[in-house]
């Protein structure tokens, strides 16, 4: 099976913490867990829905304490992701986590760019992080969050939202949105992921954002599938983390990236928080093609998407898709 050229832009760093580094880490800074063998960890891993996966990733990154720990993290993403056929990463983190664990942002920013800058050197992959605002610590906490940020306005390139979704419309932060382009950041934000269409609408027409991400329950919203294809707006689609989170049903061929294929939207894929939803952006890949029957021409376009979605130059863009495109001719035989 072809491993494609891929960016992934929906990917959460603290995601990333795979059960060994989790048990290292909290080890390294004597931090309680329910068990130190990655195993069991692992196969304690079974979510009823977005807030039981959030209860439990907000309580491992408690072993994440110095800015050693957060180059570690990202080293072993950048490294992982490198092999799956990541070109380009734009990763969000949740720094409202870490500072409210008391660790300084200096630190979470320093471990970050450190391994960002050696990734780059030893495997050629593209990085940037996205800020996330946690939507359930409210607008003030994100307004501060922001402000907190500010003096390291040059380690992000965007903002974005995550967290417990419904009741946490993206109504409650178009000031910090509004703020956020002011300082000349990309905006990006969760919707449609359990929340409905209206919240999609919401941070499409108040938050001002260029990208959703998830958006699956758009699709209940005729009018606005016509606007995200009119528009070419991009999703940015989580095939297992949608079954692991049952968002989706749990056969994953009848997810709603078949439907968003056919409506013709600028939809790419993404492994959300690999290190808990069973694989990697390029397992994503491989179980979506077996379970809708994709074939080469249709997961090349998926990989395309990704890269017209990424925040990079044109440049950089266009010498991506040039790799899909001859990873295609070899996949087709017609090189
Ligand atoms: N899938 C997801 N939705 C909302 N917040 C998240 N934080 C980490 N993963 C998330
Ligand atoms: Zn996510």
């Amino acid at each position: 099976m072809t491993t494609w050229p891929t960016a992934e832009l929906h990917i959460h760093m603290e995601g990333t913490i795979e059960a060994g580094l989790l048990v290292e880490l909290a080890r390294r800074n004597d931090v309680r867990l329910p068990s130190y063998d990655p195993d069991v960890l692992t196969a304690r891993y079974d979510f009823a829905d977005l807030q039981s996966f959030l209860d439990v990733h907000y309580s491992n990154l408690a072993v994440l304490r110095t800015e050693q720990d957060f180059h570690d993290l990202a080293s072993a993403y950048l490294r992982r992701a490198a092999n799956a056929g990541v070109r380009r990463a734009e990763i969000f983190f949740d720094p409202q986590t870490h500072l409210g664990n008391g660790v300084p942002f200096e630190a979470v920013i320093g471990g970050f760019d450190a391994a960002i800058a050696e990734a780059t050197q030893t495997t050629g992959i593209s990085a940037d992080l996205i800020l996330c605002f946690l939507r359930d610590l409210g607008a003030d906490a994100a307004m501060e969050t922001l402000q907190a940020a500010l003096p390291f306005r040059d380690s992000f390139i965007g903002v974005g939202l995550d967290s417990t979704e419904v009741g946490y419309p993206p109504s409650l932060f178009t000031e910090v949105y509004a703020k956020a382009a002011a300082e000349g950041l990309h905006r990006v934000a969760h919707a449609g992921e359990e929340g409905g269409p209206d919240y999609v609408l919401e941070a499409l027409d108040l938050l001002k954002v260029e990208r959703i991400d998830h958006g699956n329950r758009a699709l209940e919203d005729p009018a606005l599938v016509r606007r995200l294809r009119d528009e070419r707006i991009p999703l940015t689609v989580c095939p297992l983390s949608n079954v692991a989170l049952r968002t989706a049903p749990s056969d994953l061929a009848q997810h709603p990236l078949g439907a968003m294929i056919d409506a013709g939207l600028l939809v790419s894929i993404n492994s959300d928080d690999p290190a808990y939803f069973g694989g990697d952006v390029a397992e994503n890949y491989r179980a979506i093609e077996s379970a809708l029957s994709l074939d080469a021409a249709q997961l090349a376009t998926l990989a395309r998407n990704s890269f017209e979605s990424a925040f990079a130059t044109e440049h950089e863009k266009a010498a991506w898709i040039a790799e899909v495109d001859a990873e295609l001719s070899k996949a087709t035989g017609t090189a």
